[in-house]
């Protein structure tokens, strides 16, 4: 087990005015190589950003200066495993933040990509580490922490990763070598969820009843956190017979009072969607909608988008594949198929009946993120007549998912390799047509033709809206490095962007009582390219930044954060 090495750093007054604690993560036993590297790259890198000499460093810790030197030049910090297990500490803010600004911004994702002397193959490997941010009163308090699922703590005791996460697959143990009934019990513990990860490290939510839970695709893996401490509270529990089907999708939607949520069925190719309301742990059913296309997996449904009175249902051609799930060694499309000649669609259910009241063919579409959805009466008459859907589309091209192998984004430099992305705005009729569109809804140049990681003012959701939040890029890059605001009514964009950086989800807060749709603040975490990492809050209107607060070391790239508003 990782044991507590808590180190009592006072830090320059530039960076952070308290001391903070650091829990390192290193075994009781001998420290292999690896996590000797680890912590010399934890300890330089946090005492380099307090310009605390290198030479002084590693006279506490009796290393050669060459060897952290060269590893900290290896690649940007937004791809470098976090170097502790936790910290907690407050940072020093230059700026001011709005005094209404009380409450804490959390954010999940992956950020340790190794274990023993094993590297991980693909960013959504990693194992969940979450980041908080308290606001209060004009200060931040901070902290990350790894969440402490099976997956995470098998993976710490035996030194090798013990469960299936997106693109690697434990290898079976010696004495299963010769086992020729081995892969049969591969098959049962893959189709039984055993040997499925609960790496919840995808996303973090807020119920409606205050608790808060991290999530990824996995069913197992939605796990409750304590959003002070970060602490792992346990196991979210689902009070239904839904977990049979193993996967949902990361993104639920929730408000005050529900949550909804798809699970897609592997055997028979569809989707349920589900509800569940605020203080339950029970999900009911309210509909099933069967896939359209003839292919053995459903469309891959990382998120999806309701209106006031529908929920719509993706049915991407890039499919669940059964025969990839089953591999030990990662296709191009890890645990995916990409169908387009088994059409694309888009399917609405009432949120009332569980009716499907619209099941349309569209363009072929990659898309993971939808950013909203609205219904529109275009004849006046008091009645929907179309169901606008907005969503980061990746222009139908699958590449952008193996462009997120770890090699990859750690040795592109300088090149522009990023494949293009846009704001893809579908058009379904509620007619009964058998068609709807797909359109670009702004100019992808404006936002150097990346779109990912998006969030609006959650006022607006399922209801009309005019500005979209999301990373965006300054072309050359290799991955979004820059943050854009895009007015989608008068297709402008506001870029914010600084050399070097890799921002992760910008994440709108809105003022309490604003009556304009963008008055409220962006919030973003930063790693940069010298190794060091900052908070940095933009203006929901201009764009402009308000304030930013360096954290003590470098952190890396997350995914996507909630807000908990003070009491
Ligand atoms: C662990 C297993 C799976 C897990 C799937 C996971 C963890 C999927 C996560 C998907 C994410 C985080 C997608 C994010 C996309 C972000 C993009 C494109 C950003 C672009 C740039 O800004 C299954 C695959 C469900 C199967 C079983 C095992
Ligand atoms: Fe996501």
């Amino acid at each position: 087990m990782a044991s507590l090495i808590t180190t009592k750093a006072i830090m320059s007054h530039h960076h952070v005015m308290s001391s903070t604690r650091i829990t390192t993560l290193c075994s009781d036993k001998a420290i292999d190589n690896q996590q000797r590297k680890t912590k010399l790259q934890i300890s330089h890198r946090f005492f380099s950003r307090r310009r605390i000499s290198a030479a002084v460093i590693n006279s506490v810790l009796q290393v050669p200066e060459k060897e952290t030197v060269e590893d900290e030049r290896r690649c940007h910090v937004a791809w470098t495993s976090v170097q502790q297990e936790k910290w907690e500490g407050e940072l020093t803010v230059q700026g001011k933040i709005p005094t209404w600004l009380n409450g804490t911004y959390l954010r999940n994702g992956p950020g340790l990509w190794n274990i023993g002397d094993h590297d991980f193959r693909h960013l959504f490997d990693g194992y969940s580490t979450l980041v908080k941010l308290e606001f209060n009163d004009g200060r931040i308090f901070s902290g990350h922490r790894l969440l402490e699922s099976d997956a995470y703590k098998a993976a710490k005791k035996h030194k090798k990763l013990c469960y299936r996460e997106f693109s690697e697959t434990p290898k079976p143990s010696r004495s299963n070598f010769k086992n020729p009934f081995s892969g049969v019990g591969e098959i049962v513990k893959l189709f039984s969820g055993e040997s499925l990860t609960d790496n919840a490290n995808t996303g973090v939510i807020r119920l409606g009843d205050g608790r808060v839970m991290c999530l990824t695709e996995t069913q197992k893996g939605s796990i409750l956190v304590d959003h002070d401490t970060l602490e792992t509270i346990g196991k979210f529990k689902y009070d239904d017979g839904l977990c049979d089907h193993m996967i949902h999708s990361a993104h639920p939607i929730v408000t005050e009072t529900e949550m909804w949520t798809l699970i897609p069925d592997l055997v028979k190719p569809g989707y349920r969607v589900v509800r569940m309301e605020a203080g339950s742990n029970k999900r009911e059913v309210v509909g099933r909608v069967k896939c359209r296309s003839g292919s053995w997996g459903p469309g891959w449904v990382h998120s999806f988008a309701v209106t006031e009175n529908y929920v719509l249902i993706p049915e991407m051609p890039l499919r669940y594949s059964v025969r990839n799930l089953l591999r030990a060694e990662p296709t191009p499309l890890y645990k995916f198929e990409w169908c387009p000649n088994d059409g694309a669609f888009v399917h609405v259910m009432s949120k009332l009946t569980g009716e499907i009241v619209a099941s349309v063919e569209v363009p072929a579409y990659v898309t993971f993120h939808f950013i909203n959805a609205y219904e529109e009466d275009e004849n006046g008459e008091g009645k929907a007549t179309v169901i606008i859907a907005d969503c980061c589309e990746h222009n139908a091209d699958t590449r952008i998912l193996d462009m997120l192998r770890l090699h990859t984004l750690r040795s592109s430099h300088g090149d522009d390799v990023l494949p293009d992305a846009r704001i893809g705005r579908f058009r379904i009729p509620l007619d009964g047509s058998k068609y709807g569109k797909l359109e670009t809804a702004v100019e992808a140049e404006k936002h150097g033709r990346a779109m990912d990681m998006c969030s609006i003012n959650p006022l607006h959701l399922g209801l009309k809206y005019r500005y979209v939040y999301a990373c965006g890029a300054k072309r050359p890059c290799n991955f979004p490095n820059a943050l854009s605001k895009v007015d989608i009514l008068e297709k402008k964009v506001k870029i914010w962007h600084e050399d070097g950086i890799i921002p992760s989800e910008p994440f709108f807060v809105p003022r309490p009582g604003a009556t304009h749709e963008d008055d409220g603040v962006v919030i973003s975490i930063v790693s940069e390219e010298n190794g060091g990492s900052y908070a940095i809050l933009l203006d929901g209107s201009t764009f402009e930044e308000i304030a930013r607060a360096n954290f003590p070391y470098g952190l890396p790239y997350g995914l996507h954060g909630c807000w908990i508003p003070k009491h």
